[in-house]
């Protein structure tokens, strides 16, 4: 059972208790509002002679001083307290999705503008906001609401901006911008799906405060106006006789509690269930660091004097140099944080904006990728694998919706077309059941079957480099082998060119043609992957790593053998 499953599945186990009650007493408090206002508004609302009655089996929360029984004017407010506060959470927070996750997904200074605006107005008092602007429209039942909802949009702007961002750095989300899915619906397909999960949680628990704010505004006399009333205007009608008569705010306060109490639970036990889950987009313009003709024209990919350095002046790759032929497949090895990802997503064109890009040639085939290449013409060209599978793909879509996204994006395919070329290219790489696969979501796969089916949407397009970044370390070693000998059966029969990532020289003595050994942003060591299977090594931090491969031997061995 995949990881992410398991843990849905304890916290249901531990915490079902607050998400039943919750929802017993929610239920409860529907059929009041329903009920109360059909069978009590006559006891709520006439006029008797039986003022300021104490509590009686008759009137169990006694009369109000114009005779109406208190308890059925509780009950009755029910309805319009309800609606209200739904009204404004639904204000609320439709209106700050849309603020906070739009933010995020605009170019970096608007982005920025936004939510500095943001930022200023969460630094307000949600209600001292509500009172100002219920102040502005004056009393009123729905210029209540709209205080309320609209000092509630930039608590929800801030929150989905911060989730979607998280959402944005995830591989899927990468894989989308690659394949020029427009913002809106990467917003709506892959970010919006998988934040709803943590707003609602958000939006159940912070519906009491809501209710409290407009009962709040009520009581002070700028919400709801006689003859209407909800819990705070029947607390108002209490307060003027209070030390006489203090059980005429009973009922209304008992009623606002158990209602905010019914909402925390909700929102408690969906946090026990819902897990919530900075942008990397494509650079606009790395810099050229001095213009010169290309040192390796027949490369396929070329790459000359690339730094990558970061805002505070840290260099992560110091002039790396490569050069990949068609049909090639290049090794790049090193420890973690030696700089590999970073000159692979670089070549990608995604690097995350904070980071600087300087290089002499940075090529893709007649792609000049220092200048503005095409967006869609990269995403054709250049496919990625990540490392973990369980990553790549959205986990609130089937996989059928999101195999089936290059092949109608990028070829143009009709949704049963595309379906039949997933299918036939999922077989090929031998994922069983390829039709029943796409009917299921990706926690429903082995890590395995995913990793193929990344490698088989990847080829979709016929790109002319994969790039892999460590595709096989997240796998176990029988599925890495199953997964190493597809790519070497891709570049047997497509001549695909392959930039492969790995920490384990292993790994990557068993596929590649040439390998380079990185080291603290450099390249150190270049050599043929058959000096590497042979410890023929010059560079004393290649000898190392060799050192520590213990593997080797027998993944080496895995390469003769097929
Ligand atoms: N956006 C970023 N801002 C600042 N530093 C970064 C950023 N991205 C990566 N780094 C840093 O750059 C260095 C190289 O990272 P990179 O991911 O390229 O290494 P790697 O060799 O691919 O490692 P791994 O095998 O762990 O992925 C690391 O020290 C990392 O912390």
């Amino acid at each position: 059972m995949p990881a992410r499953w398991e843990t849905v599945m304890s916290d249901a186990r531990r915490r079902p208790v607050a998400l039943v009650v919750g929802i017993a007493m929610a239920a409860v408090l529907v059929l009041v509002a329903v009920a109360a206002p059909l069978l009590l508004t006559d006891a709520a609302t006439s006029l008797t002679d039986q003022v300021r009655q104490p509590p009686s089996s008759q009137h169990w929360f006694g009369t109000d001083q114009f005779g109406r029984d208190i308890l059925a004017r509780a009950l009755v407010a029910t309805r319009l307290t309800l609606i209200m506060a739904v009204s404004a959470t639904a204000l609320s927070v439709v209106s700050g999705v849309l603020v906070g996750g739009a933010a995020v997904l605009l170019p970096s200074g608007a982005k920025e503008a936004v939510l500095r605006c943001v930022d200023a107005f969460v630094a307000f008092p949600p209600f001292i906001l509500a009172l100002v602007i219920a102040a502005v429209l004056g009393p009123g039942t729905w210029s209540a609401v709209v205080a309320i909802g609209v000092a509630g949009i930039p608590g929800f702007a801030r929150l989905s901006s911060t989730l979607s961002a998280s959402v944005l750095t995830k591989d899927f989300v990468v894989t989308a911008r690659l394949l020029d899915v427009r913002r809106p619906a990467i917003f709506s397909r892959h970010v919006l799906p998988n934040i709803v999960g943590a707003l609602l949680m958000v939006v159940t628990s912070s519906f009491a405060l809501t209710l409290l704010e407009i009962s709040s505004l009520s009581f002070l006399g700028l919400g709801v106006q006689s003859p209407q009333f909800d819990y705070g205007r029947v607390l108002n009608e209490a307060l003027a006789t209070i030390y006489v008569q203090p059980w005429g705010a009973v009922a209304p306060s008992i009623l606002l509690v158990y209602a905010g109490i019914t909402s925390m639970l909700i929102g408690d036990g969906l946090g026990a269930r819902l897990h919530p889950s900075s942008t990397p987009r494509r650079r606009p313009h790395p810099s050229r660091s001095a213009a010169r003709g290309p040192a390796h024209p027949d490369a396929l990919v070329e790459v000359d004097g690339l730094s990558v350095t970061t805002p505070d002046g840290r260099v992560l790759v110091d002039g790396v140099s490569l050069a990949i032929a068609p049909g090639e497949v290049l090794g790049l090895v090193g420890e973690s944080g030696s700089g590999k990802s970073t000159t692979a997503m670089a070549i990608a064109r995604l690097l995350p904006e904070n980071l600087s890009v300087h290089a002499t040639t940075l090529r893709l085939d007649d792609l000049d990728l220092l200048g503005e290449p095409p967006a869609r013409r990269l995403a054709a060209e250049i496919g990625l694998i990540y490392q973990d599978p369980g990553t790549t793909f959205n986990p609130a879509l089937r996989m059928g919706l999101q195999l089936t996204e290059t092949a109608r994006v990028h070829l143009g395919r009709k949704r049963r077309d595309a379906e039949r070329t997933v299918v036939t290219a999922l077989t090929g790489i031998q994922v069983r059941d390829a039709d029943r696969r796409m009917r299921q979501h990706p926690h429903e796969l082995s890590g395995g079957m995913l990793q193929r089916a990344t490698i088989a949407t990847a080829m979709l397009t016929d790109p002319k480099i994969v790039i892999a970044d460590e595709p096989t370390t997240a796998l176990d070693v029988t599925v890495q082998a199953q997964v190493l000998r597809q790519f070497r059966r891709i570049n047997r029969e497509s001549r695909t060119a392959m930039l492969f990532i790995s920490h384990d020289i292993a790994v990557v003595t068993a596929l590649c043609d040439r390998v380079l050994v990185m080291h603290d942003g450099r390249i150190v060591e270049e050599l043929r992957a058959a000096d590497l299977r042979a410890g023929d090594v010059s560079h004393p931090y290649t000898r190392q790593l060799l050192d520590a491969t213990p593997a080797f031997i027998t993944v080496s061995q895995e390469r003769t053998e097929t």
